[in-house]
């Protein structure tokens, strides 16, 4: 089991870093402190994952993006590096998409257009965009989505409003009924620096819970958007009934608040690869 999955080098390799994690604390390493056993269970765990990402972003491009789409918005996240392998798939193997304007949602997804060598456009003259295809952290039964676990959701939700077809592409992690059954991080926020403390206790006064400003792993303090701003992650009461609609209305509307990680009524539908390998779809 544990020589077979490494022989597949193709299906490793974008997890390199993980994977060094992982043999560290690993029977081949001769400190170890994880068994074979859950080493293969964690590897086996990676490779499903991004199977069902593949899929679902797989199955997503060849649906919505046709000779008609010209103006295609590019999300952000792990799932969107499969739809933009598919995309530069279709125009550089298949010549199927001749004139194909991305435009990104993020720096990631800007990298990500320039190094598949797409055509990237910009909302000053693209802000028509036909299909929007993003990931997302969560996603419940009415396709409200928690969003800003990479941190983009600012750029992202302005993209996404400047489409006419929204689309998401997720595993099945991503799938709940309600809200925070599957994602326990919170709803990622966006606020001017200087705003962070005044709208973190403003957040928990109206709506309870935590809001914690989001802190960088390989940088001292805070993690710093694209565009300059912090981040909270608000964990909300789980056992609460929120009115998503009310409660992204309302936090917007603190000042120093610039985008929150809700959105609502945004998504048309949305893709999810399953554990055994089928897909799940989801519409409004
Ligand atoms: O909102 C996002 C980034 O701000 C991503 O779309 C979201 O975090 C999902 O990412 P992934 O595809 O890696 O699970």
């Amino acid at each position: 089991m544990l020589k077979s999955l490494l022989l597949r080098r193709d299906l490793l390799q974008p997890h390199l870093p993980q994977l060094i994690g992982l043999c560290i604390r690993s029977p081949i390493h001769s400190k170890s402190t994880i068994s074979r056993r859950t080493f293969c269970s964690e590897m086996n765990d990676i490779i499903e994952l991004d199977a069902a990402k593949r899929l679902a972003a797989e199955t997503a491009v060849d649906q919505y993006v046709t000779e008609d789409t010209k103006v295609l918005g590019i999300g952000s996240g792990s799932t969107i590096v499969f739809v933009v392998q598919r995309l530069a798939e279709r125009v550089w193997k298949e010549g199927t998409l001749p004139e194909l304007i991305c435009v990104p949602s993020s720096f990631q997804a800007r990298q990500l257009i320039l190094d598949h060598n797409l055509t990237l456009g910009d909302l000053d003259r693209n802000y028509k965009i036909d299909v929007y295809i993003d990931g997302a952290d969560e996603v419940d039964s009415s396709l409200v989505l928690i969003k800003g676990g990479g941190g983009c959701l600012m750029q992202e939700k302005i993209v996404a409003s400047c489409a006419k077809t929204v689309v998401i592409v997720a595993d099945y992690t991503k799938r709940s009924l309600r809200l925070g059954e599957q994602w326990c991080k919170g709803i990622p926020i966006e606020v001017a620096p200087i705003a962070h403390v005044p709208v973190k206790h403003k957040i928990e006064e109206l709506f309870g819970g935590e809001a914690q400003l989001r802190i960088a792993l390989k940088k001292a303090g805070p993690i710093v958007t694209d565009n300059g701003n912090f981040l909270l992650d608000w964990r909300f009461v789980a056992k609460r009934e929120y009115d998503w609609d009310e409660v992204n209305k309302a936090i917007s509307m603190i000042p120093g608040v610039l985008e929150t990680g809700l959105f609502v009524n945004m998504a048309h539908k949305c893709y999810f690869g399953m554990a055994n390998g089928t897909l799940k779809v989801q519409s409004k």
